[in-house]
């Protein structure tokens, strides 16, 4: 990041407007610039700032409040602002090249406007990978097939029966004229060959009607992203050119004989699949910013709504209330620490795919794809969920105000939800994470690690099964340290008991598929679960004690690493007893006491904290989330805007003139 010093605020991070936020944020003990220039640096700032402006000044993104947008209209709308979002352009190759970490903050910030138009466009920029999957979570059922026929050098895409269509895609529904198709191949010879990937063209590119032997069409609504056409196709023997296999993992030739560099069928499968992992992701950021988005909303909120008081004369605004706290600032703690591990898996992914253009075929290469599927794999559902139950814990805090539409705890709750399922349903995802664990279980007694250092901690594993917690008091607690050292005893302690149970349900007669099945709950999903935890806060612990942090800002770095981490230990208290790492009463009193003593300590930081990473009004789009803190003006003022706000109801006659005479249809029924 750039120096503090050299940078104009001015120009770079305007002041918030005078208001009754003025009280807290005068509280806070660091300069939010400051943090906001070492989390992001200028250049990012300024990026961000180049794509908020572009389209606060854009009629095209003009909110439209008071007004319902019909189904259609959105869908409309959505790809008009797609196409303006080509239009812009917002990087070059070169800014690409020389940052790519700028393409995240580019999408970021575009859903932070609205998801609708942001996936929209990312699914138009990586047709490549993400259209048609579709077999759900058993990927390797796809009842597609793909036919060489070698005397017209095509094939011939097939879709059995209607429980096989492609259902879901995104861009589908209404005008995607080409579709990337998972199919299974087959060649001349009768052979299969496994699954993979083929252009196909689904409409016409000049009347967008389908193309023959493609039914294509919407799936319907949704319970939010609507402005995305989401849509189904079906293939019954429709043609197309060789040349549009996609050969990630084999090619056929003219003759009709499949090649393929990568000779075992299941380690084809996995590059077939390889690239969903860029896409699991970009999932993880985006729910990491609905996080941002309604803690913006939520904690403005709550430091200025009054409720109660001391005294019958006096208020208190919600934030000073414990409860409030506890249900708000683990969240927010949250958002900092998945920020940064979002941001190093994007690197991560980086040298992957860096690696994959520079064609290495390397042991590391070949690791570095399984640890950043195991990563992604359990950070989507991590983060995914932890924005869902945010949102809706946002929405709670807000009360009455919170369920209002126009303030958007709703739309984030709802936009957010599918991230919980697309690019692989949480549940089925975190499985993956688990295998990939337990395949180090036979390593463990000669030295070994990862290409990114997440499984490292297994080389002590035997060592860490004896560990026990041995903070003597509430203020040992208080350091990212102690609950780091607690998730290592977790992961090892749960790593063993999964592979214990394995063995025993395989013991017992059970097949593989079974065995495997009956040792997920409590065992297998647990330890995927501890196993992401740890390694975000491994990261972010390492990250806010590096002694390069400015003095002004590690302390409250600090303090939301340790309560990210307890906090979320904290959900784990029940196995830390059950294995025998904690004992006795003081354990647990300590763990919730310095939860509740962190939360207290970060209240007056609050608002500086989300200060540092909310969008500008414009984007927020919530009246109640509003950098200026007047709540009640914000409201008023978006409530009359509504084109019909005062007016008498189109259906007046029913009530006044129409009226119902009771009992009428009695006899009827
Ligand atoms: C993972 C599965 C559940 C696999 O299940 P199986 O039981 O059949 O297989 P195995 O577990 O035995 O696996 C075999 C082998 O393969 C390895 N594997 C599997 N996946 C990967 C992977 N991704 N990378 C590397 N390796 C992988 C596995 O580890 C095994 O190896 P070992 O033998 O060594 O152990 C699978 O069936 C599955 O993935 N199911 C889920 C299906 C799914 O995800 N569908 C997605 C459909 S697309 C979709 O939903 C799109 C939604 C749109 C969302 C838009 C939002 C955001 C925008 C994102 C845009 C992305 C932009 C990215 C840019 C770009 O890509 O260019
Ligand atoms: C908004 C949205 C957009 C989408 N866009 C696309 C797209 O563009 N392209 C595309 O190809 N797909 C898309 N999808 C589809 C998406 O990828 C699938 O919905 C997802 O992979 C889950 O599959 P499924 O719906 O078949 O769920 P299912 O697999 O039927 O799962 C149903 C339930 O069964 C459970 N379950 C399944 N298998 C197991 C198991 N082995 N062990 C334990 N429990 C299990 C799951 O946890 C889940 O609770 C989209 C979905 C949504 C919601």
């Amino acid at each position: 990041p750039a120096p503090f010093k050299s940078i104009s605020w001015e120009s770079l991070l305007p002041d918030f407007p005078k208001g009754p936020l003025c009280k807290y944020r005068k509280k806070a003990s660091f300069n939010w610039k400051e943090m906001a220039v070492l989390l992001d640096g200028k250049d990012i700032i300024q990026l961000k700032n180049r794509i908020f402006s572009a389209l606060e000044s854009d009629p095209l993104f003009v909110h439209h409040p008071g007004e319902e947008l019909s189904r259609e209209k959105y869908q409309e709308l959505t790809f008009l602002r797609c196409k303006r979002l080509f239009e812009y352009d917002f990087l070059t190759q070169q800014e690409i090249i020389e940052n790519p970490l700028k393409i995240f903050h580019m999408v970021l910030c575009i859903g932070m406007y609205d998801w609708s138009p942001c996936i929209q466009y990312l699914l138009h920029c990586a047709v490549s990978t993400h259209l048609v999957i579709r077999h759900g979570s058993n990927t390797k059922g796809i009842r597609t097939t793909a036919t060489f026929d070698h005397n017209t050098q095509e094939f011939i895409i097939n879709t059995p029966d209607f429980e096989a269509a492609k259902f879901w895609i995104g861009n589908m529904g209404k005008h995607a004229t080409h579709a990337v198709v998972y199919a299974q191949l087959y060649t001349p010879d009768g052979q299969y060959q496994g699954l993979h990937s083929f252009l196909v063209q689904i409409r016409d590119i000049k009347t967008l009607l389908p193309i023959p032997g493609v039914v294509v069409g919407d799936i319907g609504k949704k319970i939010g992203q609507n402005g995305l056409d989401n849509g189904f196709a079906m293939f019954h023997n429709v043609r197309i050119p060789k040349e549009n296999i996609l050969n990630i993992a084999g090619d056929v030739t003219a003759e009709g004989k499949y090649s393929s560099s990568v000779k075992d069928v299941k380690e084809r499968f996995s590059a077939a699949l390889g690239s969903l992992s860029s896409g699991r992701t970009v999932i993880t950021a985006v729910s990491m910013t609905n996080l941002k988005l309604a803690l913006s909303i939520a904690i403005r909120f709550s430091a200025v709504r009054c409720q109660f008081g001391p005294t019958d004369d006096e208020e208190i605004p919600v934030l000073e209330y414990q409860t409030q706290q506890w249900r708000l600032l683990p969240y927010l703690a949250a958002t900092y620490a998945l920020d940064y591990f979002c941001k190093s898996l994007f690197e991560n992914l980086t040298e992957f795919y860096l690696g994959l253009l520079t064609k290495q075929r390397s042991q590391r290469q070949a690791d570095i794809g399984r640890e950043i599927h195991a990563l992604c794999a359990a950070s989507k559902p991590l983060t995914s969920w932890t924005a869902q139950q945010a949102a809706q814990e946002c929405r709670e805090a807000c009360g009455g105000h919170g369920y209002l539409a126009m303030n958007r705890l709703g739309e984030i709750r709802n936009d957010n939800d599918p991230n919980c399922t697309y690019e692989g349903d949480n549940n089925v995802l975190l499985q993956q994470t688990s295998n990939y664990l337990m395949s180090w279980m036979h390593c463990i007694r000669v030295p070994f690690e990862s290409p990114f250092g997440t499984i490292n901690v297994l080389q002590d594993y035997h060592h860490i099964l004896d560990w026990k917690f041995t903070a003597m008091s509430v203020e040992d607690c208080m350091d990212s340290s102690v609950p780091l050292a607690a998730y290592k005893w977790l992961v090892c302690y749960l790593l063993r008991e999964s592979d214990l149970k394995l063995s025993k349900e395989k013991q017992s007669g059970r097949s593989d598929f079974e065995a495997k099945n009956n040792c997920q709950v409590y065992y297998c999903r647990s330890l995927a679960i501890a196993f992401i935890e740890q390694t975000v806060l491994q990261r972010y612990h390492d990250y806010t004690h590096d002694p390069d942090i400015p003095s002004t800002l590690q302390p409250v770095l600090k303090n939301l690493s340790a309560l990210y981490g307890l906090w979320s230990l904290s959900k784990h208290l029940a196995v830390l007893y059950q294995g025998g790492y904690a004992s006795g009463e003081q354990a647990g009193r300590f763990i919730q006491n310095a939860i509740l003593e962190l939360c207290y300590r970060l209240k007056d930081d609050a608002v500086a904290l989300v200060d540092v990473f909310a969008p500008p009004d414009f984007i927020l789009n919530s009246p109640i989330g509003k950098a200026n803190g007047e709540l009640y003006k914000n409201i008023w003022g978006e409530v009359l805007q509504g084109s019909k706000t005062l007016n008498r109801p189109s259906w007046w006659t029913e009530f006044c003139i129409n009226r119902p005479v009771a009992g009428r249809l009695k006899s009827k029924l």
